[in-house]
Formats: structure tokens, C-alpha cells, sequence
């Protein structure tokens, strides 16, 4: 059995070796050959994946080490007996930990207090839900925009939601962020969600992050309204037509990253332990015999969390003592000690300003997905609370926090 898998995803080697023969190559740009003999193929978001491309494989399974689905063409897959899966929620912490360091970026620069602001969420998903979540223990106000869940609610019977309107958000919302799938077309379209017509009803100065996909917001009606002066301040991890993006846009936005939000140690490994999880599922389904002949016969030690708790490095920092209560000015200090995002804009920019050509561009937008280094998530550090109150919210935001 013969399991290609993109050669950025941590620990892939290892973790399918018991399954079958891996082979690790580049996502981006694929070579179609790869996949002679191949059974099951393991992407990142980098490589789309349609009928086309395994037309001359076996391939029978498909995962994508990622929450985003948009470079699968799932239903071409589907039609052809494919069986294809994500690694739903794999790094869900993570882009929330990313959108944290962007508002202490912010509200530090501009010198608000986050407590006066009103955020609105647009997507309410894996990490929309976790983001307002946090926000709202640490007494922020939120609005979440979310009509597939909306439309499910009242479905559902409930007489009132939480849910508002885009509208509502683009209105209402002091900081607006993205966390929607990339949909082209049809009722929850998101491809250019954030259009030339809705900018121009930003009427209030406001703050817009996008660590979702690129297209969502329409890049070249975002540099117009900047170019005019609009009053936005801007963060983006995502582009349209990554890695060929349009670099003119840097010189008018706050930060911008190289699509690496969820790009946290812990995501990135969950997205491989998902992954063989969920494929070990679907060897058990149709073909125990072949796990029997591997001498698998229990199926836990794939379990994702299991597999995770295994090889997870311990981190850099591991421990810190806070002196005094909990508040959002501390815990912007410890979100940095283990990821400012400043640091990852300053690179990208670095980067950036010496590439002359459109290829230089992709090259280096590539090259530094390909070495980041990636972050620690909070769940990684513990701290110790003054008082059980801090312990407590820092329990409830990721921290590990043992009891003094
Ligand atoms: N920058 C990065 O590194 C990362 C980017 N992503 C992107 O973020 C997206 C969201 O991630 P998750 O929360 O894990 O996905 P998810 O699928 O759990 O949540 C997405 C939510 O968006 C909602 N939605 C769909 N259409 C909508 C619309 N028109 N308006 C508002 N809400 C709508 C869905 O109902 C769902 O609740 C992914 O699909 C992926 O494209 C995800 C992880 C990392
Ligand atoms: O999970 C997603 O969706 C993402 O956008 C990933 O974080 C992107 O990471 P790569 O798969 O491109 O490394």
C-alpha cells in the first residue's frame, strides 16, 4: 500500500509507516506521477485536488491536513468513489491565538481598551466559536455572523438567535473578523463577501483581520479604498491567488503574514493525527484483513489526541509566575512570550521588499511557509495565578495552570 503525503505535514512519515509504504513529496508544485500505485493521498492546502489529478491512481482516500476544503473538488472526488475527509478543528487555537496577537497589535498602536470595543465575527465555526468564546470571558463584547447556523436555529425552532446579519456586523462592529470557508456562489457565497460595495459602507473607522481565504475579501477593492484614504486599519494572513499576491497592497495595510495562522506546532501535528486516525477508520471499514496482516489490532494508539500527547516537544518557555490579577494588559504579556505576530509581519515585509519579480514573490511567499518555525500555543505554558479567580479565566482561556 503506497501513502502519499505532503512532506510538510510533521510526523507523517512516521505516523502512516505502519499503514503502508510513505512516500513524502513537495505540495506545491505536485507531481501527478507520484501518484502511480498510490492509494491514499495526504494534502495540504496548497494542492488542489480534482478527478483529473488522479485519474490514471487508485487512489481511494484523500485527506487534507487542513480545515479549509476549497482545493479539493470534493463532489468530482465523491462521483468517483473517492472517499475524502478534512482535519476538521486541527488548528482552530491556533488562528484564534493569531487573531489575540493582532488585537493587543491594535488596540496597543491605536491605545484603545478592548473592553470598549464591539467585535464581529463572521464565521462561526471551529475558530469563530473558541474566539468569541475567549473574548467574551475576558468581558469583550462580540456579534457573530454566521447563517448556515442562523438558518439551522430556527430550523431547529429556537424563537431567537444570536446570530445577525453581515450587514448588521459591517455596521455595528468596531474590528471585524473573517473565519469563513471559501464559497463560490450559491446562498452563503463568501467569495468576496467584503466587496466593493461593502466597503463603502464602512462609514466608522474600523479594524479588519482575515485569517480566513484570500478571495474573501475582494484585494483589489480593499487597495482602492486604502489608496482613497478610507479609514481602516488592516491585518491579513490570506490573499487572493496566493503565493502570486499583489505586494502593492503591504504598503497600506497594518499586517500581513504569509497565510501562517494556523501554523501553531500543535495544529499542524493535529492535522497529521487526524489524518491517520481517520484513515485507519476507513481501513478498518473496508479492509480489516489488510490491518490484521500489518498486526494492527487495536485501533487507539491512532487515536488523534493520543498520538498528539505523544510527540508533542515540551516548549521553550514552560512555565511563568504572574504577580498580580489577571487582565488583559497581562495577558497580552504572556500571549506574546510565546507568539507576536509583529515578528512574522516584520519577515514577511523583509522578504517581500527585496522580490522584483512576480515569481520572486510565490518563491518567497512559499519559502517562508516552508521554514516558519512554528509557535507554541497557550496551552503550552503554565502559569501560575496570584488568586483563584486568574487561575480560573486562565484555565478557561487554554493556559495550563496548576493550582498553587
Ligand atoms: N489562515 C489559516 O492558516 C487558516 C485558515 N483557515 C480558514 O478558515 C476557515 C474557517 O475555519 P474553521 O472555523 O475551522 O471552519 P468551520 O467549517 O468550522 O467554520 C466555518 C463557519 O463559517 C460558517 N459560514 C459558512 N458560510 C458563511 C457565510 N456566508 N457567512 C458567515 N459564516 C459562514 C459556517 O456555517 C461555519 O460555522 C477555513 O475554512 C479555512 O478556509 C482555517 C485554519 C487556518
Ligand atoms: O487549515 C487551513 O485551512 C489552512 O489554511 C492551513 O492552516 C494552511 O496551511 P497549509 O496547509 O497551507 O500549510
Amino acid at each position: 500500500m503506497k501513502i502519499i503525503v505532503d512532506d510538510l505535514m510533521p510526523k507523517a512519515t512516521t505516523f502512516f509507516a505502519k499503514l503502508g509504504d510513505v512516500v513524502s513529496v513537495p505540495g506545491r508544485p505536485f507531481a501527478k506521477e507520484c501518484l502511480n500505485e498510490a492509494q491514499a493521498l495526504m494534502v495540504r492546502s496548497v494542492t488542489p485536488v480534482n478527478a483529473d489529478l488522479l485519474s490514471d491512481s487508485q487512489v481511494k482516500f484523500v485527506g487534507t491536513a487542513t480545515a479549509g476544503m476549497d482545493h479539493i473538488d470534493i463532489d468530482s472526488l465523491k462521483n468517483n468513489n473517492v472517499h475524502v475527509t478534512s482535519a476538521a478543528g486541527c488548528n482552530a487555537i491556533a488562528v484564534v491565538e493569531y487573531v489575540f496577537s493582532c488585537l493587543f497589535y491594535f488596540a496597543q498602536k491605536n491605545q484603545f481598551n478592548l473592553q470598549d470595543k464591539t467585535i464581529g465575527i463572521v464565521g462561526v465555526g471551529h475558530v469563530g466559536s473558541v474566539l468569541a468564546k475567549r473574548l467574551q470571558i475576558l468581558g469583550i463584547s462580540v456579534l457573530l455572523c454566521d447563517p448556515p447556523r442562523k438558518r439551522q436555529e430556527i430550523d431547529a425552532g429556537k424563537q431567537r438567535t444570536e446570530f445577525v446579519d453581515f450587514d448588521t456586523i459591517l455596521d455595528k462592529a468596531d474590528i471585524i473578523t473573517f473565519h469563513t470557508p471559501l464559497i463560490k456562489g450559491g446562498v452563503d457565497n463568501t467569495y468576496h463577501l467584503l466587496d466593493k460595495e461593502k466597503l463603502s459602507k464602512l462609514y466608522r473607522p474600523k479594524i479588519i483581520i482575515n485569517a480566513s481565504r484570500g478571495e474573501v475579501i475582494d484585494n483589489s477593492a480593499l487597495l482602492v479604498e486604502l489608496k482613497m484614504g478610507r479609514a481602516l486599519s488592516v491585518a491579513l494572513d490570506v490573499f487572493e491567488n496566493e503565493p502570486h499576491i499583489n505586494v502593492e497592497l503591504l504598503a497600506y495595510i497594518d499586517i500581513a503574514t504569509p497565510h501562517i495562522a494556523g501554523h501553531s506546532l500543535e495544529g499542524k501535528l493535529r492535522g497529521t493525527t487526524i489524518l491517520v486516525e481517520k484513515y485507519v477508520k476507513f481501513l478498518n471499514q473496508i479492509q480489516p484483513e489488510y490491518l490484521e496482516k500489518q498486526g494492527i489490532t487495536v485501533l487507539d494508539e491512532f487515536e488523534s489526541e493520543k498520538l498528539l500527547v505523544q510527540y508533542l516537544p515540551e516548549a521553550l518557555i514552560t512555565e511563568v509566575t504572574l504577580a498580580e490579577c489577571l487582565d488583559l494588559f497581562s495577558l497580552s504579556k504572556l500571549a506574546r512570550l510565546l507568539y507576536d505576530v509583529v515578528e512574522d509581519a516584520h519577515q514577511f515585509r523583509y522578504q517581500m521588499a527585496s522580490a522584483r519579480t512576480a515569481t520572486e514573490i510565490a518563491t518567497k511567499f512559499d519559502a517562508l511557509r516552508k521554514n516558519y518555525s512554528m509557535r507554541r500555543e497557550w496551552s503550552s505554558l503554565n502559569v501560575i495565578a496570584p488568586d483563584k479567580s486568574s487561575h480560573e479565566q486562565l484555565v478557561k482561556l487554554g493556559f495550563k495552570t496548576p493550582m498553587k
